[in-house]
């Protein structure tokens, strides 16, 4: 029964990579070149990105730990359809809270859910800070920042963790297709 739930008509697996960690870890950076590489494999693949989730679908949520569940249960949601639909979804979010990440291991259980943390420590993501919002956070300007002023619980028990502080982008995303190709198979 499982199986039968991941594989799609034309016998396409499906399963769930929920990618967690801090602001700037690189989860968005690492998904997109993983579509890229699954692509060129012939795997369908599809990136749900906590961003662009908040611009339409849960355009009505703020960054309280109430919202921030809500979000990632919607979120949860819509990648199990398609899993169900034979993709592989790469999912792009903070999900800062172990409990609710347990949630979600639970609510994906039968659509070949897997944790990776994407691990890079705070003073590098904040260095980094892509979008400026760590010196917004540190100015006052936004509040309740993950990793400031709002908790991050780092994973036990990720299946992955993809240590991006330390790799350059092209070996994290290698060691993370690999994991890919190996759960689907
Ligand atoms: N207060 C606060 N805390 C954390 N993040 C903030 C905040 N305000 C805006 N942003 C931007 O929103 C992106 C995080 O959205 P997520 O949906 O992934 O967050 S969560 O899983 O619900 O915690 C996050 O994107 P990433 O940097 O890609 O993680 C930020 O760009
Ligand atoms: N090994 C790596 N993996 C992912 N991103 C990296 C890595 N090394 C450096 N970076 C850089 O870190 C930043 C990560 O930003 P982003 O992908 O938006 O993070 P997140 O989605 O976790 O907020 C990018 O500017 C990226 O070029």
């Amino acid at each position: 029964m499982k199986e039968l739930r991941m594989v799609d008509a034309d016998g396409h697996r499906g399963c769930v990579m929920w990618l967690t960690g801090l602001p700037g870890a690189g989860k968005t950076t690492i998904c997109r070149q993983t579509e890229r590489e699954l692509g060129r494999l012939g795997i369908r693949s599809v990136t749900l990105d906590g961003d662009q989730l908040r611009q339409g679908l849960c355009r009505d949520l703020g960054y309280s730990e109430q919202d921030r569940q809500e979000n990632l249960r919607r979120a949860a949601e819509v990648a199990a359809m398609f899993a169900a639909a034979g993709f592989v979804v790469l999912v792009a979010m903070i999900s800062p809270m172990r409990q609710a990440r347990d949630q979600i291991r639970q609510r994906l259980q039968d659509d070949g859910f897997a944790e990776i943390y994407v691990d890079c420590p705070l003073a590098l993501c904040e260095q980094r800070d892509p979008k400026g919002l760590y010196r917004k956070a540190r100015s006052g300007e936004v509040r309740d920042f993950t990793g400031i002023d709002a908790v991050y619980e780092q994973p036990l028990n990720a299946d992955l963790t993809l240590k991006t502080g330390h790799q350059s982008i092209e070996v994290s995303t290698e060691e993370f297709v690999a994991f890919v190709i190996r759960h689907l198979t």
